[in-house]
């Protein structure tokens, strides 16, 4: 019998390296907890909700715990304009009357959770949806804003005082998604209160110890001059991001005050991605490109090169 002269030359090899290209990411995330906040105005297509769910489901066939924690800021101002309500924003968070509260409610827990656990399900048994109303998973009490040194009443809008992270953990275990809605169960008055997502994000990782916070949302991360420049900063420390906060406006200063007290309080990166790039978390974590803004703890060094200690410093 003849031997083959030459190794056949295979089509599909390209994607054999790219799977391997993520073999230290697998090992590096194996086991890990990653909340993944999926804001509302990332939500921009049934496409791109989609290869959403793909990424969350591929993240927990690869060995990782996900949990998400989504928003809904526009899909609530359309319905509360439905209902002949304005939405109003005052220090970036939603003036959230008794009424609006019913509204927020029902849009959250009611058709946007509903919509992602039914995308994460089509891939299996996976997804449980919640809100921080189940199993006392985040109690609050009222939070006033503070506009110019002046503390002020915007209604339902929650302070979270305590995470239960016990129900979470528990469908973790069992290999489940957990999909949560930013409402929070009220510690003072027995009703509930509206929380921002990237605050509930934030303090869910933190509780969770988790070892990253993701956060999509409708711009390609933290720029360093907005609305002037589209610079986008690639990685900062979290004193870099304290000093920069105070020149934050609009939907950044909640997202940037989250991935700094999650940094602070053992998280090891937050990251702001572009979800209206399709598969951004799976391009973010198993690829050695990194897109997006990047929040490390203070003492990592980033170089003149934007290198620190975690993108490339396995290969
Ligand atoms: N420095 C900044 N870099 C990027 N975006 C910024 C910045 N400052 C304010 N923004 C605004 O914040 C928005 C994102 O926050 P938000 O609208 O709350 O989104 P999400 O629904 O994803 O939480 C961006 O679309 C942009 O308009
Ligand atoms: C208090 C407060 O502002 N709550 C937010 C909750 C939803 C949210 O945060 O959605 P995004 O992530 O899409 O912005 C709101 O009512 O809009």
């Amino acid at each position: 019998m003849s031997q083959p002269t030459a190794t056949r030359k295979h089509t599909a090899l390209p994607k054999a390296r790219t799977l391997i290209e993520a073999l230290p990411w697998l090992t590096r995330h194996h086991g890990k907890t990653v909340v993944v906040k999926f804001g509302g105005n990332a939500m921009v297509d049934d496409e791109l909700k989609a290869a959403f769910a793909q990424d969350v489901v591929f993240l927990r066939h690869a060995g990782l715990r996900p949990v998400v924690v989504h928003g809904g800021g526009p899909q609530i101002s359309a319905q509360l304009d439905r209902h002949g309500l304005v939405s109003e924003f005052k220090a970036g968070l939603r003036v959230t009357t008794d009424d609006a509260m019913d509204v927020v409610r029902m849009v959250l827990a009611g058709q946007v959770q509903r919509e992602l656990v039914g995308l994460l399900n089509r891939h299996g048994p996976l997804a449980v949806g919640m809100t921080g109303e189940d199993a006392h998973l985040m109690s609050a009490t009222k939070h006033f804003a503070e506009i110019d040194g002046e503390r002020v009443d915007i209604g339902r809008v929650g302070q979270i005082t305590e995470i239960d992270t016990g129900a979470v953990r528990a469908l973790l275990d069992d290999g489940r998604i957990p999909v949560v809605s930013s409402i929070a169960r009220s510690a003072d008055d027995g009703h509930v209160y509206n929380v921002n997502a990237d605050t509930a994000a934030a303090a869910l990782a933190v509780a969770l110890g988790a070892e990253t916070l993701m956060v999509l949302t409708d711009v390609e991360g933290l720029y360093a001059d907005w609305p002037n420049s589209d610079e986008v900063i690639s990685k900062l420390t979290a004193s870099q991001l304290e000093k920069l906060l105070p020149e934050l406006a609009s939907g950044m200063v909640p997202k940037m005050e989250g991935c700094l007290y999650a940094v602070r309080h053992g998280v090891t990166t937050a990251r702001v991605l572009d979800g209206r790039v399709p598969h951004s978390i799976l391009l973010e974590i198993f690829t050695d490109e990194g897109i997006g803004t990047m929040v490390l703890p203070d003492g990592t060094v980033i170089d003149d090169k934007g290198n620190d200690g975690d993108k490339g410093e396995d290969q």
